[in-house]
């Protein structure tokens, strides 16, 4: 019988094995082409090497390894001097091979950490190792579920895309924590260039989930390496996700506490995330170590890899690049956040504020351009070619020469449509300098045809000014820029 009773307090832990699609030209060990072809025929995408034919020989593809190693140098891991590939034995057929080419002892990172920050909290997860391989082909259950299809199709387009698997140390406490996790992950891999997170299947998550007694936890919240060994763990397979990596995570924990409840014990399994049950379900006992028989591919010397590291520049990252903008334009936390989102956004923002004032770039870039752009499902990278533009549409509202709601509301928004320059929007609108005559001409009018509200505002009725400024709005249709009009009056009234 088991010492442990059912209401025994739980802590959670979690592992995550992290495989991402490395952003390169050709696949890990041949010249095949990684980017899929529109309404590409399955099995086109193939050669000798990766459809495993007798005699075909891989060759290192030199792309991958520098994204391997920018990877690495983000994650802070040692890069050892030698690296080496090693044959990962099994049969299932989306492996042409019955083996996949993947590392071993000498893995290419071992011992980083990426920091995340969960509800304000900051946690350091440890990373174990990350490692090049290749991805298998795809897979496809015709006529249903895994469990539910008649026949199975496999294409092999997809095999030989170089993968990095990232293994973390079991140091998450909550699902909420590989959510954050995974998401601060791909914002790094794409600062880095080397991932596409738009890419259908681009991350693959493997997650291991095992309940340890809550007394076991140390004070600094890690849990000792005997009880992580002792305590049996589902390996949940197939999500693609950070969404799909909380839900599954939430569904299996749940799943482990309720075996428990009922007084049964945790198996050490594989278990399959079935997204569109939102379930876990039990595939297979987890294979063991040995089980797949490593050796060292003889096909593949050991490479070098000790000076890679200094030869190879990564850009600043975004926790980096965040604290800088805090600092250096005295942005505030929200701003600087949405002004990293991506490396280009920085850039971008970066390339205008250095031509003009940092503040006034942050909000048009941060809250108009933006927005406008999120609005229109446009990306920053749309635009970047029309900087310049942009940069004058800053400067022709700073010098008064427009107003800020024509420059939002017409000028900007014509721009991203009809991608005209600023000038020409203002010029076929009517918006330029003749507009602010129209604006003296009405705020003029305003204070002639009220004199109660002038002599109101005089005996320091506040509230009259705003009157005026309703007045002078309305006479110029909404165009002009209420802060401006409200300036005018009162050198007018106080002149
Ligand atoms: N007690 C535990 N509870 C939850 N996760 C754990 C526990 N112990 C280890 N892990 C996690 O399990 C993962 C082990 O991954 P690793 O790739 O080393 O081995 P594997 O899953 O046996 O191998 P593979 O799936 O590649 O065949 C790591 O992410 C680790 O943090
Ligand atoms: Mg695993
Ligand atoms: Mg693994």
């Amino acid at each position: 019988m088991s010492t442990r009773t059912a209401s025994e307090e739980r802590a959670v832990v979690i592992g995550l094995e992290v495989h991402v699609q490395l952003e390169t030209d050709t696949k890990v060990f041949c010249g095949c082409s990684t980017e899929p072809a529109d309404d590409e025929e399955p099995n086109t995408r193939t050669c000798p090497t990766c459809l495993g034919l007798p005699g075909a020989l891989p060759v290192l593809n030199e792309a991958a390894v520098e994204a391997a190693v920018k990877i690495g140098k983000a994650l802070d891991a040692d890069i050892p001097e030698t690296t080496t590939f090693h044959r990962k034995n099994y049969y299932y057929p989306d492996l042409p091979k019955n083996f996949q080419l993947t590392q071993y002892d000498a893995p290419i990172c071992a011992d980083g950490e990426l920091e995340v920050s969960v509800d304000g909290e900051r946690r350091t997860i440890g990373i174990t190792r990350a490692h090049l391989e290749e991805d298998p082909g795809s897979i496809q259950h015709a006529g249903g579920s895994i469990e539910s299809a008649t026949h199975t199709l496999v294409n092999y387009n997809r095999a030989g895309t170089p993968l990095m698997e990232v293994v973390t140390e079991p140091d998450f406490r909550s699902p909420a924590e590989t959510r954050a996790f995974l998401a601060k992950l791909e914002e790094v891999l794409e600062y880095l260039g080397v991932f596409d997170a738009t890419r259908d299947g681009s991350l693959r998550v493997d997650a291991n989930v095992s309940l340890v007694d809550a007394d076991e936890v140390t004070e600094d919240g890690s849990v000792p390496e005997a009880v992580l060994a002792d305590a049996n763990r589902a390996e949940v397979k197939n999500i693609s996700s950070h969404k799909g990596a909380e839900k599954a995570l939430a569904y299996e924990i749940t799943r482990q506490r309720n075996v428990l409840r009922r007084g049964r014990e945790i198996e050490q399994e594989t278990r399959h995330w079935d997204e569109g049950r939102g379930v876990t379900v039990s595939m297979r006992s987890k294979e063991a170590e040995k089980d797949y028989r490593y050796f060292r591919e003889a096909d593949l010397p050991a490479l070098e890899v000790s000076d890679w590291k200094d030869r190879i520049p990564i850009p600043e990252l975004p926790d980096a690049r965040r604290e800088r903008f805090r600092t250096e334009y005295g942005l505030d936390d929200e701003a600087a956040s949405k002004l990293t989102s991506t490396k280009e956004v920085a850039d971008f923002f970066e390339d205008v504020a250095g031509e003009y004032d940092p503040e006034l770039a942050a909000t048009w870039v941060a809250d108009n351009l933006l927005g406008e752009l999120n609005y229109r499902e446009m990306e920053i990278t749309d635009v970047t070619d029309r900087l310049d533009e942009f940069t004058r549409l800053v400067e022709l509202v700073d010098a008064g020469e427009l107003t800020v709601k024509n420059a939002e509301e017409v000028v900007l928004r014509e721009m991203l449509d009809e991608g005209e320059d600023p000038e020409s929007v203002i010029e076929r609108e009517g918006l330029g300098k003749a507009e602010s005559d129209e604006v003296e001409t009405a705020v003029e009018a305003a204070i002639e045809e009220n004199p109660d509200a002038v002599a109101d505002y005089h005996d320091g009725d506040e509230g009259a000014i705003n009157f005026l400024v309703g007045q002078v709005m309305q006479a110029t249709g909404g165009s002009a820029d209420p802060g401006q009009v409200n300036g005018l009056l009162r050198e007018r009234l106080d002149g």
